[in-house]
């Protein structure tokens, strides 16, 4: 859910309606060319002069026309009431410098939104990626598959665009007024009359210019489905492998595919069409322009010429406002989204203190502790424990007790709705988090590997790691040997999707990430719960190892895994039920003598 509803676009084709969506555009485009303050004062600059560059070269070239026409050698340029005249060859060298001067400036109106947008993504990706990387755990936890990919490549592209949109928007609108306002100057009838009737020309294609936009809008929610859509193919590629491609599977979709056909189809149609009709209307502004010759005579001839070619020229201008809001409606919807996700990994920070932990952990404890999902009811329910340094905890229990939440609080993914997680009797949220996270390691159920060579999975981006390290905390992973017996020993490259890990490699090289940096607590959720029989024993071989020298969480469904523990926690409906060695809980706890009992016939089995 976005942290707060989308804000709706204003619609409308009236020069209001562009002019507040512009701005919408705008209040979301402005953060992102903040950095680029200098190009767009540039930017501005640089279309006014362009376009007075280019209202002069019109006006010059009108100018020089009406002359040769008359077959005279001096050239006169009226500006209202003034006029400034100068011989042919004079005027002709004004124009190719007018030419040479607006070709330049062109350039630059080119470059300028071309680079804002390329310093705005590059900003843009830090800062999406730097407020999801401090989220807290709770909103990384609930980020749905493929979206913050689908936000770093789909939505950040569209915004690059959009930005080049309103940089090239704002230029020729520039471009366009000054062309406009330079129209007036030089003949205010003239210019009058023509605009008055181009604008009422102008009304008569409105309706196809507000059906664009609707199919553009339409294509863009299409575009956005579809992206989902393309991500869970590759997301489910393994699952539908196994299940099969079924027809059902196939349909949905070839009907993503097919709902983007039409609105692409109208929308592309349309934005080849419209334009044309401009320029039809420009035809006709021409036929227009011989028809207020006849009626004012040739007397004028030179100002009328230059009067028609400017505002020829800003009809191009206009019509390429026009293509710039349509691509802008496009886009903003990936904007929107894209703001609305920096702003949800903003609202909930991880938390963090500011205490150097103590230099040595001798006590872990939870106080009272309760915990809820997003308000839901309480999944874990008055937890308290202390274990002490070097101890080995098993955490049991049914599925669905808690075992993962109470691992989550521990390792200060989550904080408690109340009670509080300690360390040597301090509360935990005190601690600097970097001091924790450097001294409390964690294995998960499915263990991630990077793509990259064995030795940078096993670093995992601490530098200050020497190779020396990662070589003794594979050997107390028992993955050594597996690591030398490949081609590049810890320069071979695995990943993921690597077929050359299996499982349990894959699970004894994250212990080894987990061992590198000789933390004093270690997390384990289920880690031999995946395992073949070999590995399974190699990793209880490194636990056992591990026994007393470091202080060990161990969450397990097989009793067997647990069996060595010191301790075990049985949590059973949110609760900490006992907290016992095993022995004695074999005795005194149901669940543990139930479990104990199934494990019993189905090993006799
Ligand atoms: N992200 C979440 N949002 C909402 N509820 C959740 C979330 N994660 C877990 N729960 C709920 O919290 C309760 C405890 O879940 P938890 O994963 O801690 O149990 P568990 O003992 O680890 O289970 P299992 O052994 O099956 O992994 C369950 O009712 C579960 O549905």
């Amino acid at each position: 859910m976005p942290a707060h509803p989308p804000k709706k676009t204003p619609s409308g084709r009236s020069p209001v309606a562009v002019a507040r969506r512009a701005l919408a555009a705008w209040h979301r485009v402005a953060p992102l060319v903040r950095t680029s303050r200098l190009k767009l004062t540039l930017l501005v600059v640089c279309s006014l002069l362009a376009g007075l560059a280019e209202a002069g070269l019109l006006a010059v070239v009108g100018a020089i026309a009406g002359a040769l026409s008359h077959g005279s050698d001096q050239v006169t340029v009226g500006v209202g009431p003034a006029s400034m005249s100068a011989s042919v060859t004079v005027m002709i060298l004004a124009g190719v410098v007018g030419a040479v001067v607006r070709g330049a400036l062109q350039v630059l109106l080119a470059f300028l939104p071309a680079s804002m947008s390329a310093q705005a993504v590059a900003d843009l990706r830090r800062r999406l990626f730097d407020a999801f990387v401090a989220a807290g755990w709770p909103v990384k936890a609930t980020e749905r598959d493929g979206h913050f990919q689908s936000l770093m490549t789909t939505h950040v592209n569209a915004a690059s665009f959009a930005i080049i949109n309103i940089g090239t928007g704002i230029s020729v609108s520039l471009v366009f007024l000054t062309l406009l306002v330079s129209a007036f100057v030089l003949s205010l009838p003239a210019a009058l009359l023509l605009t008055v009737a181009s604008a009422g020309i102008f009304m008569l294609l409105r309706p196809l210019a507000r059906r664009l936009r609707r199919h553009a809008a339409a294509l863009s929610a299409e575009n956005i489905e579809y992206s989902k859509g393309v991500q869970e193919v590759v997301l489910m590629a393994e699952e539908t492998e196994v299940f099969g491609t079924s027809r059902s599977y196939l349909d949905s979709f070839h009907r993503l595919i097919d709902g983007i056909r039409q609105p692409m189809l109208r929308t592309r149609f349309l934005a080849q069409a419209v334009p044309s009709l401009y320029q039809s209307v420009a035809l006709l502004l021409l036929v227009l322009a011989l028809g207020v010759i006849s009626v004012i005579g040739l007397d004028q001839l030179a100002t009328l010429a230059a009067v028609v070619l400017i505002l020829l020229r800003a009809l191009t201008y206009g019509q390429q406002i026009q293509t710039s809001v349509t691509a802008l409606d496009e886009r903003l919807p990936f904007m929107h989204r894209l703001a609305d996700a920096i702003e949800r990994y903003r609202s909930q920070p991880r938390q963090d203190g500011e205490r150097p932990l103590p230099d040595r952990i001798d006590r872990v404890a939870m106080r009272g502790v309760h915990y809820a999902y997003d308000g839901g009811q309480d999944v874990l329910r008055n937890v308290t424990f202390t274990v002490s340094r070097g101890e080995t905890i098993g955490v049991a229990g049914p599925s669905g007790a808690g075992k993962s939440s109470l691992i989550q609080l521990l390792l200060r993914l989550r904080t408690p709705a109340r009670g509080t997680v300690e360390v040597n009797g301090t509360d935990v949220r005190a601690f600097r988090r970097e001091d924790w996270q450097r001294r409390v390691a964690y294995v998960p159920q499915t263990p991630q590997l990077i793509w990259g060579t064995v030795a940078e999975n096993i670093r995992f981006y601490r530098p200050h790691l020497t190779q020396e390290q990662l070589e003794a905390a594979a050997r107390r992973a028992q993955i050594h040997d597996d690591i030398m017996s490949w081609p590049q020993g810890y320069d071979t490259i695995v990943g993921q999707r690597a077929s050359a890990v299996s499982g349990g490699q894959r699970q004894r090289l994250c212990l080894a990430r987990a061992l590198a940096d000789d933390p004093e607590i270690l997390v384990l959720d289920e880690p031999t719960s995946a395992l073949d029989v070999r590995s399974e024993a190699l990793v209880k071989g490194s636990l056992h190892d591990l026994k007393g020298t470091i202080t060990m969480f161990l969450v397990g469904h097989r009793l067997s895994t647990l069996s060595f523990c010191d301790r075990i926690m049985v949590v059973a409906g949110g609760c900490l039920d006992a907290f016992a060695p095993p022995a004695e809980l074999s005795a005194t706890n149901p669940f543990f003598r139930e479990v104990t009992e199934l494990t019993r016939r189905q090993t006799s089995a």
